[in-house]
């Protein structure tokens, strides 16, 4: 055998203790030996920890943290699907059907709404008639009669809680108008006193077409909708149950005579604790769609049922989400020829009531949706409308994009004050998509009612950008929650409050001029902006010079107000629809939200963190 197979291993001669060890040195070697493994695991720790956080800071710089802002139905949420739609466009088709829930009930809302609005109508018409007759000492004409059935079927049937006085109730608080904009009251505006009566036969022509509509399938269908999309299961007595209820906001000129006794219409809300995401998800679970979506709400999909109960109950869902498709098509008819009806359009033109200005209008897709096999389509779903509560936390997962939209929005859209040919150098260096693939964006949504508000404090740090979005057609509507308040006049005092923050002195502040569409709809039909904005004077009544009226207020509160000087990123905007006059057309609304905030961070030099 060779001699070095032979021989101890050297390194083990050399670290081998003396032979002649002492028993004092052995204990002694030892413990060196403890103290010089313990030192060198806490180094290997520290590598480690410092490794960990390094790749988190590394996946926290390349996260891209947005806070969305503004007051209720300014079009936050609507923004978020602007942003599913083009970033994460699979996980956005997974979610088309469960969206149908929510379409329906807006729909069904709707037709609550226009049913509630003819039975006050039949009403005050059935006593105008009786006072006019007791006044002149005739007779009542008896022709009234689908105009009485309708006053007296919904109140007192239908609908016990809605008895109407036909008092008069303006509003004792004086309005509180606006420092900055000289906003005023419009004559005809919510808070003038109840209009006359108009002709019988109007209301009379107008029940009647709403007479084969019965209230209580459409409640029932309300309610089976809201408690599958995660409300409390309804009370037995009250027609709307315990849900979690906000008023609906009023629109431009819908009187504001609803008699005192009489029970306000509600607009539901997912509360915080499940979300509107998480509900969709859940609605979604139960329709065993499977998911790989990569957009998910934190804490989302919270109790998904299992075993024999889950089964139980799937299965009764299941049975109600079947009944409602068949209400709402059996109904489908009967719902277009009350919205067709050219009375019932009448009546709600002279009241000025403007139902396609309301949130979640489909009312002029009746047939489509009422059909038995309907699928929302991604429209559908930008349009639905459910309110925001708390705060709600959307993660994406950037996926590929569709190529043509975003170049064409990137090109396109109407920013202020930035050149085409910038933008095309943009898109050079970056590519037309401006994200890539992998990145994750967290986008936080709030709920914009005023008692919201004091929960987006905590939101406030660590954000790359704030999206502020500010619905410019509200010049003439109020807050729901407040309706001394002009909705214009919130958005900028929100605004004044944000550009002025402290803490948000260092945050890119991008912000959307919106729903311009519906801001050309109104001027167009001839409303004056002057007469509620007093400081618009007798400037030109058309959107454009509207539109850049309004953003110069923005941007000069920006000025005031900004703790330290600071770019201002304005964006007209139309998120639900193509843009119709002043924005380019043939771009989408999508393409156009995301390249404005893709340049409005890239402009803030955010290219630190790796963005583009
Ligand atoms: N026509 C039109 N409708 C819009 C536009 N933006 C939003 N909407 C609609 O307005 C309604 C309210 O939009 P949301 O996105 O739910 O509003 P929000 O700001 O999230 O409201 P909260 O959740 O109450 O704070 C929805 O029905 C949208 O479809 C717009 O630019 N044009
Ligand atoms: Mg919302």
């Amino acid at each position: 055998m060779p001699a070095s197979f032979d021989s101890p291993d050297p390194l083990a001669l050399l670290l081998a203790p003396p032979s002649n060890e002492s028993p004092t040195d052995r204990a002694g070697r030892i413990a060196a030996e403890a103290e010089a493994r313990r030192i060198s695991e806490q180094i290997d720790d520290d590598l480690r920890r410092e490794r960990a956080e390094q790749r988190k800071w590394e996946k926290e710089k390349r996260t891209v943290k947005v806070l969305l802002l503004g007051q209720s139905e300014s079009g936050k949420s609507t923004t978020i699907k602007n942003f599913q739609l083009a970033y994460a466009p699979s996980s956005f088709a997974i979610e088309l059907s469960s969206w149908r829930s929510v379409i329906y009930l807006n729909l069904t809302r709707s037709i609550l709404t226009i049913l509630d609005f003819l039975t006050k109508e039949a009403s005050r018409s059935k006593a105008a008639v009786a006072a006019a007759s007791s006044a002149s000492s005739l007779e009542a004409p008896t022709s009234q009669s689908s105009l009485v059935a309708m006053a007296s079927s919904s109140s007192a049937e239908d609908d016990p809680e809605a008895e109407f006085n036909f008092k008069v109730t303006p509003s004792s608080t004086p309005y509180v108008s606006n420092s900055e904009l000289g906003i005023d009251d419009a004559p005809g505006s919510p808070s003038s006193p109840f209009p006359a009566a108009f002709p019988p036969e109007l209301a009379e022509h107008a029940a009647r077409a709403a007479l084969p509509l019965r209230r209580p399938p459409l409640l029932k269908v309300q309610e089976t909708l809201e408690t599958s999309l995660g409300a409390p299961e309804p009370s037995p007595n009250s027609p709307y149950g315990a849900l979690a209820l906000s008023p609906i906001t009023t629109t431009p000129h819908e009187p504001s005579w609803r008699p005192a006794n009489m029970r306000k219409p509600k607009e539901f809300a997912i509360t915080t604790r499940t979300g509107w995401r998480a509900a969709l998800m859940k609605v979604r679970e139960r329709m065993s769609t499977s998911s790989s979506a990569s957009i998910h709400s934190v804490g989302s999909v919270s109790g998904s049922v299992s075993g024999k109960k889950a089964g139980k109950r799937k299965k009764r869902e299941d049975m109600d989400a079947e009944e409602v498709r068949e209400v709402l098509c059996e109904l489908g008819a009967d719902m277009q020829a009350l919205w067709e009806d050219e009375s019932v359009r009448a009546l709600l033109q002279k009241r000025k009531v403007r139902m396609d200005e309301r949130s979640g209008f489909f009312l002029d897709d009746i047939s489509r949706i009422t059909k038995l096999r309907y699928e929302p389509t991604s429209d559908d779903v930008v349009k639905a409308r459910l309110r925001t509560m708390g705060v709600q936390e959307y993660k994406f997962i950037a996926e590929k994009v569709e190529k043509e939209n975003l170049a064409a929005g990137l090109l396109n859209y109407g920013s202020s004050g930035h050149r085409k040919s910038t933008q095309q150098d943009n898109i050079k260096r970056s590519g037309p998509f401006g994200l890539e693939p992998g990145r994750e964006w967290i986008i936080y949504d709030v709920g914009g009612a005023r008692s919201n508000r004091q929960a987006w404090l905590p939101y406030f740090t660590n954000l790359n950008a704030i999206i502020f979005l500010a619905p410019i057609s509200c010049f003439d509507e109020r807050l729901a929650e407040d309706p001394r308040v002009n909705r214009l006049e919130d958005s900028l005092i929100l605004w004044k409050t944000i550009v002025g923050s402290d803490v948000l002195k260092h945050v890119q502040l991008i912000l959307f001029l919106n729903k311009c569409d519906i801001l050309s709809k109104k001027i167009h039909r001839g409303v004056r902006v002057a007469d509620y904005v007093s400081s618009y004077g007798d400037r030109p009544n058309d959107a454009k010079s509207v539109g850049r009226y309004l953003r110069q207020q923005f941007k000069d509160i920006n000025m005031r107000h900004s703790p330290q000087q600071r770019q201002f990123f304005s964006f007209f905007t139309s998120v639900t629809c193509v843009p119709d006059y002043w924005l380019t057309q043939d771009t989408k609304a999508t393409a156009i939200t995301v390249a404005a905030v893709r340049e409005g961070i890239q402009r803030n030099n955010l290219r630190a963190v790796d963005l583009v």
